[in-house]
């Protein structure tokens, strides 16, 4: 699994000619944008877990039936520092860095004390945010990185505290039909005023207010819910959407912000703040987008761990919402490099699978309902809601399906009514082996699969004019680990989950996290203005840069 894992990659900044096979649809044109970790050692220094490796942007260039593939790391401020360094000077997830080799008690003690608010990392390696025209690498810090998606170039540094009050957000952010971003963050600063914030980004500056400045002045605050625990307020990955609702877990995995202030002087890493306390519930928040106010009735459910959401919709005065969840965060402790060595069958086990969860959660409780009574009356599920004696609703949810990860739906449907899941197939070991394709009406699963190929997310685009929520195509970047085969980017067909044609690649392709696919608006336009025409060839030619 080192092989996958732990490597440092190659970067490949000049685009490079996919050998294609099979046939890409000819709709099918744009770009797909990845980000994940690429590098895991500067120098002699080596970091602890794969969620700390330097970001690695790859992009596929998918036009007229040919792909051009290229990769360049992040010039993070945090690269930038590694690399003159030549050793990992800044902390990340599960590796505390020491910028000044601290000889004695004295100096320690005051990089100490520089350090009890610790500024963050900007190695935005998770995912990849559209904001506006603009495109963003993101982690789950105050900062974001903006980066030219074409050139794969790092651009300007963001720091989210400048326009909201978070230290963290997640990298999973929604989207309206306007495109404006929805997202999340956990305020830790204000001490005793721990929140979790909701905030939208405008895609363009407001009608009205001066123009030529950028719309980050306009991020405005939707709602404020403040944390249970002051000192210890909770991790989230992600959280969901509907119409017209935000759902919020407040999961019983927290963050310790006193084990985090004083992190540097143990030193032990950021990850060591996180645990599962598993004795607790699971609080479910709704907020209303058009009052940005709470609904008001206390929501909750059995402890568990959620990191993604997969979506959610509004059914018969109900809150439909499916999620990713585990019984423990064993999922974090698996991804220490140490763990993902060869003998990861024994060391990288899962000890509680991936359940896509459905739950079910009344947007009103009927003051008459009997106490115990079930108050979901949605037909097409399972879960319930059962009113309790102080007034509480205990929600229970339908297990859908065992061993996916790494959800993704087709985005039109994001906040509906929905059908199907696309995730990456993992079961006992958190390492995808699969793509699949599962039916929440029919409860059934496609899959693809082939030895020695290791799948990425699997995302889905729609083709043009779809009728049907699978009519599409499933993208996903595969490494290979039989050295006869090159890696490749899959494209299947979304409704039978049959290839419709592969783009290998002689690249030191990497394992990546998330992303995004960037449809080419006018194709005809793009190819006009391609200086130079791209050779024939094999996998290996340089083909002319794709704009
Ligand atoms: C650096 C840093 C963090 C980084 C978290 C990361 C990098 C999480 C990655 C999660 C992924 C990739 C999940 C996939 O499902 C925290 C804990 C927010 C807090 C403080 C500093
Ligand atoms: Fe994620």
């Amino acid at each position: 699994m080192e092989i996958i894992y732990g490597r440092n990659r190659k970067e490949q900044p000049e685009p490079v000619r996919a050998k294609v096979t099979g046939k890409i649809p000819a709709w099918l044109q744009g770009t797909l944008l990845r980000n994940g970790p690429g590098m895991h050692t500067v120098g002699e220094s080596r970091y602890n877990h794969w969620f700390d490796g330097l970001a690695l942007l790859h992009s596929f260039t998918i036009r007229d039936g040919e792909v051009y593939y290229r990769s360049k790391y992040l010039r993070s401020d945090t690269y930038n520092a590694n690399i003159e360094a030549n050793r990992i000077v800044v902390s990340e997830f599960g590796t505390m860095a020491y910028p000044d080799p601290c000889k004695n008690i004295f100096s320690k003690a005051f990089s100490y004390l520089t350090h009890t608010i610790p500024d963050f990392t900007d190695n935005c390696l998770i995912n990849i945010m559209k904001c506006g025209e603009d495109f963003y690498a993101t982690s789950e810090t105050n900062y974001i990185r903006k980066i030219n998606p074409q050139t794969l170039e790092t651009l300007e540094k963001v720091d989210y505290c400048k326009y909201v009050a978070v230290n963290l957000a997640t990298s999973h952010p929604h989207y309206d039909e306007a495109g404006n971003v929805l997202n999340m963050g956990t305020s830790i600063v204000e001490k005793g005023k721990t929140k979790y914030v909701i905030f939208k980004i405008p895609a363009t500056v407001p009608e009205g207010k001066k123009k030529g400045k950028s719309s980050w002045k306009h991020t405005e605050v939707f709602c404020s819910i403040p944390s249970r625990s002051l000192l210890s307020p909770s991790y989230y990955h992600s959280f969901g959407v509907t119409e017209n609702y935000v759902i919020f877990l407040e999961q019983p995995f927290r963050l310790d912000i006193l084990k985090m202030a004083t992190a540097y002087i143990r030193g032990v890493n950021w990850a060591s703040c996180l645990a599962f306390h598993r004795e607790e519930k699971t609080y479910i928040h709704i907020v209303d987008q058009r009052t940005r106010q709470p609904v008001q009735t206390k929501l909750y459910t059995d402890p568990m761990v959620v990191f993604h959401h997969v979506n959610a919709y509004e059914e018969d005065g109900c809150i439909v919402f499916d999620v990713i969840a585990y019984e423990d965060s064993s999922l974090y402790q698996l991804f220490y490099l140490a763990n993902l060595n060869q003998d990861f069958k024994e060391n990288a086990k899962l000890t509680s699978v991936p359940t896509l969860r459905r739950f079910a959660v009344p947007l009103h409780v009927d003051k008459n309902a009997e106490v115990g009574s079930n108050l979901i009356k949605v037909a097409s599920t399972t879960a319930t809601a059962l009113k309790e004696q102080d007034g509480q609703v205990y929600c229970q949810p339908e297990f859908l399906c065992e061993g996916l990860e790494l959800p993704r739906v087709n985005y039109t449907h994001n906040g509906k009514r929905y059908r199907y899941v696309f995730a990456a197939g993992v079961h006992w070991s958190p390492v995808p082996t699969k793509i699949i394709k599962y039916d929440i009406l029919t409860k059934s699963t496609l899959k693809w699969r082939e030895t020695d190929c290791w799948p990425a997310e699997p995302l889905f685009v729609p083709v043009p004019g779809a009728k049907d929520e699978d009519d599409g195509v499933i993208l996903s970047a595969i490494v290979s680990t039989d050295p006869q085969k090159l890696p490749f980017l899959l494209i299947l067909d979304a409704k039978s989950f049959t290839e419709l044609a592969r783009a290998s690649v002689d690249v030191d392709l990497h394992m990546d996290l998330h992303g995004l696919f960037i449809p080419d608006m006018d194709s005809e336009a793009k190819k006009q203005a391609t200086s130079e025409e791209p050779q024939d060839g094999a996998s290996d030619c340089h083909g002319a840069p794709p704009t």
